[in-house]
Formats: structure tokens, C-alpha cells, sequence
């Protein structure tokens, strides 16, 4: 079934072309099976690796069963979470992009509820709801369901857990009965699956079978370390293999919490995602992850399921998943459509009987690796940078640059080319002299650091890739702390942090005003260089 070109699926001209612009070149294995089921009204549950396209799978035949003229509702898309409700309310209004009076609405609590009536009062086709919302407007009436022909749950083994369950079988009941219900997830567990066949009629099975419940591009390593080693492991395997974007698993919004708090502290560009953080705080946190201003996101499992996001390459079980479906999808945030990641687990103790089985459930090879050295890490850097350096000389357009060198090296009695290349290594590397990412509260010594008699070196981690001038430092010490910008002696900046010198007296009031400041946006964080 594999390699079915979508043309061949007797898709409306509108709906091929949104798909040709999504970059889409081919059906995926869930989407050649399930789509002309779908299409031909029967009532499907679908099971399919992660990233696999099971979005898509059920979001167009829904478009293109709906019918544009109407302004009833007739389809209702049930998620779990609210981010993935929005997600999924995006990615169907991507593909109605041709569909004129198309509208498709996400509803989830945390939300504007005005916002919702108002949007639902000027008619929409199809909603992407969280059972409680949907609930809470079937309730006001401000949401009818007497029109909806079909109702999808995403993550279905999810919703019909006990959590959900009940909300789903209320919301079910108001649907009229000669509907088509569709069930989606990666994980069908056998019970559910007998519960599901409960809510639908003669249902097809659709099962994308492998013998592996996990994606085979996720390389899977597991670490042994204990609890209090963690956070220095998982800042050396992030260094290590600098992943574009991750994505950390805590198992409690507390460890979440702290977790944010130590690896801003360390200078990561990293933020927290739970239940407890009020909507609009959510929103700006996934759209940054999505934009790339925040590189590491640290979740509890409201971030588990569904949520795709193209650039991450890394997964971290911080703490192991007590229940083995959640390692799977938490995983499969990592590799989706055919892409490469990596997962990390960590796992002492008692915690080795759920990496047991975890293995068991998934029947994935999760291999054991060493925690990479510092010099590891340090190795790794400047292979990396050596190969870009060998990336630049390939690409060429250095003549200019080749005539500077050239006349350096000519007027420089003292200093040969390799001087140079090695002066100018050291100054965009800025490896050596850099301190491990600082804990706070626990001071690095510098060995002699030199700064002027009165004056207290403070040392500032900032966040990575964060660009920051002489200007900021300045503005945001004298700023916050209202010491004279002119007080402040030698500053040097470097690629990840930043000296500043600082009169005695005014140092811990810096200290104590920076240390949970920001600038442009970003984290920074002082301490002191040298105890004087
Ligand atoms: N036919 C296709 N060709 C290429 N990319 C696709 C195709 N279908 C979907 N995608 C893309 O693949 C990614 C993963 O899709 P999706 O989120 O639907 O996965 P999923 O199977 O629902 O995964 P999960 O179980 O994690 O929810 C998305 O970015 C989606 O746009
Ligand atoms: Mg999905």
C-alpha cells in the first residue's frame, strides 16, 4: 500500500492542491488505508506510529465531507490536550486552504469563552474541541450538536482512559446516532480496543503493522544515573549532540518547575510547559518552541501526545514514564514523517524494572550508553566547528579574506599563518577559558581573573546563541540596579557569557537584582567570579 500517490484517491481539485502545497508527496501508509474508508462512511479505528500522518488521515475526508453551505456543525474532532487541539485545528485549515467558507474552530478551556461564542455564532463546520469545553458550550446550548454527521477522537485510547471516558460518553450521546465515528492513536492497548467497538458500528480495524510500536529512525539510548546526577548528564548529552530542538519529560509539574529553573540558570534558552500555567503563559511558550527561541521545552505529559513540531531531534525521559504507553508517544515527539531523532532515557534503581518494561511493550532495542565526558563534549564542539570551517573553504568566496591573511602574516614579523588560524580559532571558539554552564548558588572560581583594586568580577551566563552588546550589559545593570552605567569597569563578552566588572559596594545589589533579570528576553544570570 505504500508509495499511493494522492491523486489517486479521488480527492477534490481544492483539497489535492492545499496537499501539493503542503509539501505532501505521497500518501502515507495510514492515510492510503484510512482515507477511502472514510471517504466511503465507514467507521474506522486507526493505529499508526507516531508522526505518521494520522492527522491528515482523518482530516481530509472530513473536509471533504462536509458540506461548505451549511453553517450547521458536522464534525467534531476530540483531543486531550488544548495545545494539540490547536494544532490540529491548524493543520485542517492548512489543508481547507482552498475550501471557501470552510471554518474550522479550535475550542479548549483556558480560552476567551466570549471569544468562542461569538466565532460559533457566525457558524462553523467543524470543531476541534477538549471534551471540557465542548461540554461546557453543549451546556450553555452555545454549541448544537444535532447536525454532526462524524466525531474523531485523536489519541483515542487516551480518551476513552477513565479520565475522559465519562466526558466522552456524554458528548457522544448528543450526537445523533447515524453518525461516523473515527478512533485515532499510536497505542490501541486490547481493552480499549473492545471498548471502542462499544461506540462504533461495524468497525474497520486499521492497524499499520510493525513489529515495533516505536519509529525506527528514534536511536533509543538509556543512561544510568541517579537522580542527583541528571541535570549535569543531560546538559553534557545536549551539548554533546547539540539537537536543534528538545523536548524534556518531567513526571510532576514540580519537577518541571525546577528543571526550567536550572537549566536557565546554566544559560539554556529553555522554558516549562503544564497544566498549572494559565493558557496565554502556554500559548507564548509553544509558539516560541515552534519559532526557535526557546531550544529545549520541559513537559509533563500534557506535551506527550500529538504535538509535532518539525525541528525536534532529542527526547528526554528525565524521569522514566509510569506508564509504558506515554514512552511511546513521548518518544515519537522526535522522528516524525521520516525524519532522524534521538531519545534519552534515565533510569536507577527501582526504575530499571519499567525500563524492562518499556522494552518489553514496545519491543524497541533501547541501548545503554556512557554519559559523554567533558572532554567528550569539548570534542565534539570542535569537530563541529572544524567542519564548518571545512564547509566555508568548500564553498569558497574567501579571496578577500585569503588578501587580509595574507597581508597580516606579511607585516606580522612575530606571528606565522598557523598563528593566525589558531589566534582566530581561539577567539570565535572561546572553549578554554569557558566555565562548565555554572549551577546557581555555587560560585566558579576563575583562578585570577585580575579585576581592579575595589572592583568584583561578576560573571553572567547567558543564554546560547544569544547575542548581546557592551549596550545591553550596561543598560540592564544600570537599569535594574540604578548604579551608574559609568561605575562599571571592564565587560567582556563571550559567545555564552559575559565578565563584567563592578564596584564592590554595588555588587551585591547587582547580583541580587540580576540574577533573575533578562536581557531581550533572555535569562541571564550572575555570580560571582572571584569571592575577593
Ligand atoms: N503524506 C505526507 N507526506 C509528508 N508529510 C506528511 C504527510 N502526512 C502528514 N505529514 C506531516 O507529518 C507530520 C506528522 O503528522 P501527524 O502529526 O499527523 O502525525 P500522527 O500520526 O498524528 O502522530 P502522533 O501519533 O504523534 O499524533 C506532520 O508535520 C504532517 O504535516
Ligand atoms: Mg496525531
Amino acid at each position: 500500500m505504500e508509495n499511493l500517490r494522492f491523486e489517486s484517491l479521488t480527492l477534490s481539485k481544492e483539497m489535492l492542491k492545499a496537499i501539493e502545497d503542503m509539501g505532501f508527496e505521497e500518501a502515507s501508509p495510514i492515510q492510503a488505508l484510512a482515507i477511502p474508508l472514510v471517504m466511503a462512511g465507514r467507521d474506522v479505528v486507526g493505529q499508526a506510529q507516531t508522526g505518521t500522518g494520522k492527522t491528515a488521515a482523518f482530516g481530509i475526508p472530513i473536509l471533504e465531507a462536509v458540506d461548505p453551505r451549511s453553517h450547521d456543525l458536522q464534525a467534531l474532532v476530540l483531543c486531550p490536550t488544548r495545545e494539540l487541539a490547536i494544532q490540529v485545528a491548524e493543520e485542517l485549515n492548512t489543508l481547507a486552504k482552498y475550501k471557501l467558507n470552510l471554518r474550522v474552530l479550535p475550542v479548549y478551556g483556558g480560552q476567551p469563552i466570549d471569544r468562542q461564542f461569538k466565532a460559533l455564532r457566525q457558524g462553523v463546520q467543524i470543531v476541534i474541541g477538549t471534551p471540557g469545553r465542548v461540554m461546557d458550550h453543549m451546556e450553555r446550548g452555545t454549541l448544537k450538536l444535532g447536525k454532526v454527521r462524524m466525531v474523531v477522537l485523536d489519541e483515542a485510547d487516551e480518551m476513552l482512559d477513565m479520565g475522559f471516558r465519562e466526558d466522552i460518553e456524554r458528548i457522544l450521546d448528543d450526537v445523533p446516532e447515524e453518525r461516523q465515528t473515527i478512533f485515532f492513536s499510536a497505542t490501541m492497548r486490547p481493552e480499549i480496543m473492545r471498548l471502542a467497538e462499544k461506540y462504533l458500528d461495524k468497525p474497520e480495524f486499521v492497524k499499520v503493522s510493525h513489529k515495533v510500536l516505536t519509529v525506527p529512525n528514534v536511536e533509543q539510548i538509556y543512561y544510568e544515573v541517579p537522580r542527583f546526577g541528571r541535570l549535569e548528564a543531560m546538559c553534557r548529552i545536549i551539548d554533546f549532540y547539540n539537537p536543534k530542538l528538545t523536548v524534556v519529560f518531567a513526571n510532576t509539574k514540580k519537577g518541571v518547575d525546577e528543571l526550567v529553573e536550572h537549566l536557565q540558570a546554566r544559560g539554556y534558552m529553555a522554558d516549562g510547559l503544564h497544566g498549572d500555567m494559565n493558557q496565554a503563559q502556554r500559548d507564548r511558550v509553544m509558539a516560541k518552541f515552534r519559532a526557535g527561541s526557546i531550544e529545549i521545552l520541559i513537559a509533563t505529559d500534557v506535551a506527550a501526545r500529538g504535538i509535532d513540531v518539525e525541528d525536534i531531534e532529542a527526547v528526554f525521559n528525565y524521569d522514566i514514564p509510569s506508564d509504558v504507553e506515554y514512552y511511546v508517544h513521548r518518544i515519537g515527539r522526535t522522528g516524525r514523517a521520516g525524519r532522524s531523532g534521538r531519545a534519552f532515557t534515565f533510569a536507577s534503581g527501582k526504575e530499571f524494572y519499567k525500563l524492562r518494561d518499556i522494552q518489553r511493550f514496545t519491543k524497541a532495542k533501547i541501548v545503554q550508553h556512557k554519559v559523554p565526558t567533558v572532554t567528550d563534549v569539548e570534542q565534539a564542539r570542535t569537530e563541529k566547528f572544524l567542519a564548518a570551517v571545512r564547509e566555508t573553504i568548500a564553498e569558497g568566496g574567501i579571496d578577500k579574506y585569503l588578501r587580509i591573511a595574507q597581508e597580516f602574516v606579511e607585516e606580522e614579523q612575530e606571528a606565522t599563518t598557523l598563528d593566525l588560524a589558531a589566534a582566530l580559532l581561539k577567539m570565535l571558539m572561546g572553549t578554554t577559558e569557558e566555565p562548565e554552564k555554572s549551577k546557581p548558588g555555587t560560585p566558579v572560581k576563575y583562578g585570577d581573573t585580575g579585576a581592579e583594586p575595589g572592583m568584583v568580577r561578576l560573571f553572567m551566563n547567558v543564554g546560547r546563541r544569544l547575542k548581546i552588546g557592551v549596550k545591553d550589559v550596561v543598560g540592564a545593570i544600570a537599569g535594574e540596579t540604578g548604579m551608574p552605567g559609568r561605575l562599571i569597569g571592564k565587560i567582556e563578552i563571550y559567545d555564552k557569557f559575559t565578565f563584567v566588572e563592578v564596584p564592590e559596594e554595588y555588587a551585591e545589589d547587582v547580583l541580587r537584582i540580576m540574577s533573575n533579570n533578562q536581557i531581550r528576553g533572555n535569562r541571564i544570570y550572575i555570580e560571582p567570579a572571584v569571592k575577593r
